[in-house]
């Protein structure tokens, strides 16, 4: 016998990386899977993704991260990849202020083919190069912060895959905000969700039950209310069957 836990099973998540060409995205993916940084980077046509294990808050996860062609002419490339993903960076270059102007494009490209809810997906703002010097910089913190209100954003980080600054974080930043997401809609769910009114449905079913248990007789109408209009449908056996099939999903019951 061993005290020892089995192995924890890791979490696999899709992340994206968006914006414009040049602000730093293969950058940022490198610095953060592999820990290198190049400085003449060839433009990503299409996509590509990398794998990167890590542990959080004590959970493990595999984080499957496609980096995205930023120019335009590879649009067609990269959007059939948006689908199914579950945290998206928006990355602009601070010493670049059309790519910050630029991310609300990036945001509904995105919004268009990932099929998300807007409000309960976890965008992260990533201001990347914040290596550079202070007179090269062009996006001030008020900017960014009045262009994440506007597009309901909570989460901005500055990075630099140069310098090896907060990359890690800007990944971790999108984790936490996706499981916080995640806990609030779990908490909706247990809320408003699946609920059943046991009430009418429940009279309805024990009837059904009776009277198709019992060989189609009339034993179980008897009692049938006359303006129950379910009851007078003539898809009987139906019903039963769906209320059976429809068992197991059901995790609120309301008296
Ligand atoms: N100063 C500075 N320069 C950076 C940083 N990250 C990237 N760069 C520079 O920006 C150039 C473009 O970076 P990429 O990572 O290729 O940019 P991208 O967003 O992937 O570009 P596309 O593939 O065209 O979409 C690099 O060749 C670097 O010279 C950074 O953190 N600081």
């Amino acid at each position: 016998m061993t005290n020892m836990r089995p192995p924890q099973k890791s979490k696999l998540l899709k992340v994206v990386i968006l914006g414009d060409g040049g602000v730093g995205k293969s950058a940022l993916l490198t610095r953060f899977v592999s820990n290198r940084y190049e400085e003449n980077n060839f433009h990503t046509i299409g996509v590509e993704f990398m794998n990167k294990d890590i542990v959080v808050d004590g959970e493990r996860y595999t984080l499957q991260i496609w980096d995205t062609a930023g120019q335009e002419r590879f649009r067609a490339l990269r959007t059939p990849f948006y689908r199914g993903s579950d945290i998206c960076l928006l990355c602009y270059a601070l010493d670049d202020r059309d790519s910050l102007k630029g991310l609300g494009l990036w945001r509904n490209e995105f919004l268009n083919y990932a099929d998300v809810d807007q409000d309960k997906f976890p965008f992260i703002v990533v201001g990347n190069k914040n290596d550079i010097p202070a007179q090269k910089r062009q996006v001030n913190s008020d900017a960014v912060q009045q262009w994440c209100a506007e597009q309901k954003v909570t989460c901005h980080i500055e990075t630099s895959s140069k310098a090896a600054t907060n990359v890690t974080d800007a990944f971790v930043l999108g984790l936490r905000q996706w499981r916080h997401m995640e806990c609030v809609a779990e908490a909706e769910l247990r809320q408003h969700g699946d609920t059943i009114d046991l009430t009418r449905p429940i009279r309805l079913v024990q009837r059904r039950i009776c009277c198709t248990g019992g060989g189609g007789g009339n034993g179980g109408g008897q009692d049938a209310d006359g303006d129950d209009a379910a009851m007078q449908s003539p898809g009987k056996k139906v019903f039963g069957q769906t209320r059976t099939a429809n068992k197991a999903p059901a995790t609120n019951y309301r008296l």
